[in-house]
């Protein structure tokens, strides 16, 4: 591998070699003979009888290993079906479409070389290098390349910087999706869609009829899409959302108005979706807290604009559907996802407010989240009036049914068998009341909140959840009301005007004009209480408190750091998780979830949930590096940062480029394999990765920022964390005894 690779880095020709797949394999000059290769032309046609004469694979003769390497580095001549074919063959031996660590084939092949005109051969060897050749030549294939003059650069790159590249590049936009006649397809296309004829459909709020006239005419203009359009009432009830069931759809968010040309010269006014970034796999829709990660990356490699419109989406939701939607499908119409909007809105603004309308875009985004705190969060059944702190608590009826079909089957048998019902008879009888089993509302009014939580599942939660003020929650309320009274005190003059919009489900009237002190005062009062109810100084953290028990939790979660991200812990506070909390919870690969003793033993009864121990995720890990740094914990958020980004560069580098939703953070060699609940997501491709997962793409962006020019290099070179703080403490040994004083 490279030790660094530069991204601009191009040859004589000007091209650059770590150019995006679309640059790189659409131009045909590129790779037509002009770098000293020989004129003579490769046709498809003989390349495939020499092929078929040989009996072999690849149809030139064998060169010698001569070739020297030229300035902008050793260019190959490869013809890309047949060398397609060799790989599988050869080196994918489990057949999977994957070149990994765990296929047993030679680990290498020998491509000949441009600057020869295919007449010496190197070889190329290595999972990491054959797999890169794999997923090159399946971009390729995708370009229509039947030959390619290939860098070598793109097989050796430096394993950090191809992973930033490919996620710069590529990754975000094969995660975002635009909900207008240029992709509804794909934006509708909804693979936890159970139901008989998954066909794609759009509900449109009452409050936005061009909309529905528009999605009518696309629906209209093409037949083939067999895309139903349904406007929802005006108001949303839990009986209307589980009716939707039948029925599941995508949820219209913002569009604008653009001009269209109709090509002969006239304009007319049209909508264009405002794009978001959807997680991946099986999640392709907006979502609630993953956009907010997802925004972490974005803003990090410029896409602003992508970040922003995530934030006016959130603003359409909480204005048309009451909530920051878990995510916008029908059958989350009545839950929500952690709130983040305030932080959200907060850095997008940062980066935009020299632009003319910049305030007003950090208003609205204001006047929402203030909107969703009353009418949301602080309000019943969320609010436990007694303490004054939220609980994920939504309404709903019924089993929820977007999980996997086989999700609830363990907790339904009973209830099936008693009623001697088959499986779905049952669901719908229990779903419209015609059965009543009060224990299992219960236990499905617990999993709603579970879900609501982002953290679905995990023993910490499960048939409690509703009960509990976690403090993941009210950390996050925390920080909204503290961004919230810096927002309006700084930014507009400490009075901020309520329009009559945003006043639904909050005690403000029409024009009524809010300041920074009752912010701040809600503030002090959450920190006092949480101080009080939460936090365990013997344990150094902050626990979960169980408003029906009147007790605080005891399950040790990694969620205690968000009391830093939201800095609502005293400098004590911090100091004591960083010495008691952290170790309980730091791994191979980072923060875990829980730990191990807080999850209990597993067994067939009692499986494993993928928000417990052995799992990480990004989330956790982003909010526990800006926590400690925002208390000064320099070389803790290193440290975590370098082990979560070592552990998704050796799976990437192992594992054919592969980027996943979650990671077992105990496993060194494949971590990227979760066996819990639905297992992983962003596994499923052939050849090449095209997607990553979105809170992880922008987890490896964000935490590169947080790691050291030291450290990146080290990652570079797949240096393990112990490795590379022996041969630090080695080095500044050395450095010591060559001091001269
Ligand atoms: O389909 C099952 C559940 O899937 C979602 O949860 C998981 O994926 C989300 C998207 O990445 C993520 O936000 C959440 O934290 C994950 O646990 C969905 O959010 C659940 O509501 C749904 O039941
Ligand atoms: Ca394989």
């Amino acid at each position: 591998m490279q030790g660094t690779s530069n991204h601009r880095s191009r040859g004589s020709d000007d091209y650059g070699i770590y150019d995006d797949a679309k640059t790189y394999y659409a131009s045909e000059e590129r790779h037509s003979n002009r770098y000293g290769v020989r004129t003579r032309t490769y046709s498809q046609n003989s390349l495939v009888k020499q092929l078929e004469r040989m009996g072999a694979t690849e149809p030139f003769r064998r060169g010698s290993h001569d070739e020297t390497t030229m300035d902008q580095g050793r260019r190959f001549l490869v013809n890309v079906d047949a060398t397609l074919e060799i790989l599988k063959n050869q080196e994918d031996t489990d057949g999977n479409m994957q070149i990994t660590i765990e296929d047993n084939g030679p680990k290498v092949i020998s491509l000949r070389t441009a600057a020869s005109a295919g007449h010496n051969r190197f070889e190329v060897r290595g999972t990491y290098m054959l797999s890169n050749l794999l997923q090159e030549l399946t971009l390729a294939k995708e370009y229509g390349r039947k030959q390619i003059i290939l860098d070598e650069g793109r097989l050796n790159e430096n394993p950090v910087d191809r992973l930033s590249r490919l996620i710069r590049d590529h990754f975000w936009d094969g995660l975002t999706r635009r909900i207008d006649a240029s992709s509804i397809e794909v934006a509708a296309r909804d693979p936890k869609d159970w139901t008989d004829d998954p066909r794609p459909r759009i509900y449109v709020p009452l409050g936005a009829p061009e909309q529905y006239e528009y999605y009518q005419k696309v629906a209209a203009d093409r037949p083939e899409l067999r895309l139903d359009v349904q406007q929802l009432p005006e108001n949303i009830t839990v009986e209307l959302i589980r009716d939707l069931n039948d029925k599941p759809g995508l949820l219209a968010v913002a569009v604008e108005k653009v001009e269209e040309d109709d090509g002969k010269g006239n304009k007319t006014t049209t909508l264009k979706g405002l794009p978001f970034v959807v997680p991946g796999g099986r999640f392709n829709e907006l979502y609630g807290w993953d956009s907010y990660m997802e925004s972490l990356g974005l803003l990090i490699h410029e896409r602003v604009d992508l970040a922003k419109s995530m934030v006016l989406n959130f603003c359409f939701c909480i204005e048309h559907y009451g909530k920051i939607l878990n995510a916008t499908r029908s059958y989350y119409l009545a839950r929500s996802q952690p709130p983040f909007l305030t932080d959200m809105a907060l850095r997008v603004y940062e980066k935009i407010k020299h632009e003319p309308d910049s305030k007003e875009f950090l208003r609205r985004a204001i006047l929402a989240a203030i909107k969703e705190y009353h009418s949301v969060w602080t309000s019943e059944p969320r609010l436990d009036p007694v303490t004054g702190l939220s609980r994920y608590r939504p309404d709903g009826l019924g089993v929820p049914p977007e999980t996997e079909a086989t999700h609830f089957v363990h907790i339904l048998e009973p209830y099936i068998k008693k009623h001697n019902m088959g499986f779905k008879e049952f669901v719908r009888a229990y779903n419209y009341g015609e059965i009543k089993e009060p224990e299992l509302d219960e236990y499905f009014l617990h999993d709603r909140a579970v879900r609501e939580s982002g953290h679905d599942t995990s023993y910490r939660l499960e048939g409690v959840c509703a009960n509990l003020a976690t403090i993941d929650l009210n950390s996050l309320l925390f920080k909204y009301e503290t961004d919230i009274g810096r927002t309006i005190r700084s930014l507009f003059g400490d009075k901020l005007v309520i329009p009559a919009e945003f006043c639904a489900g909050t005690p403000y009237q029409p024009g009524e004009s809010v300041s920074s002190a009752v912010w701040d005062r809600r503030a002090k009062r959450r920190k006092l209480t949480m101080d009080k109810l939460m936090w365990n100084e013997e344990e150094g953290m902050f626990f979960d408190y169980d408003t029906v028990k009147k007790q605080r939790c005891t399950y040790e979660s990694a969620t205690t750091f968000w009391a830093l991200w939201a800095g609502l812990a005293t400098p004590k506070q911090a100091a004591d998780m960083v010495k008691k909390g952290l170790p309980k919870l730091e791994m191979f690969g980072g923060l875990v979830a829980g730990t191990e003793k807080s999850r209990g033993e597993l067994g067939l009864e009692r499986p494993n949930r993928q928000w417990d121990y052995p799992y990480g995720w990004a989330p956790q890990q982003m909010l526990a590096w800006t926590g400690l740094l925002r208390y000064s914990f320099t070389e803790e958020a290193e440290r975590l940062a370098y082990k979560w980004l070592f552990m998704i560069t050796k799976a990437f580098v192992d594992f054919n480029g592969v980027v996943v939703e979650k990671y077992d953070v105990t496993r060194p060699i494949d971590p990227h394999r979760v066996d819990a609940e639905y297992g992983n997501q962003g596994l499923d491709f052939k050849g090449v990765a095209k997607e990553g997962f979105g809170w992880v793409n922008a987890s490896y962006v964000y935490g590169l920022q947080i790691v050291n020019a030291h450290m990146r290099r080290a990652l570079g070179t797949l240096t393990p964390y112990e490795t590379f703080v022996k041969a630090i403490e080695l080095n500044n040994e050395r450095a010591m005894a060559n001091l001269t004083l």
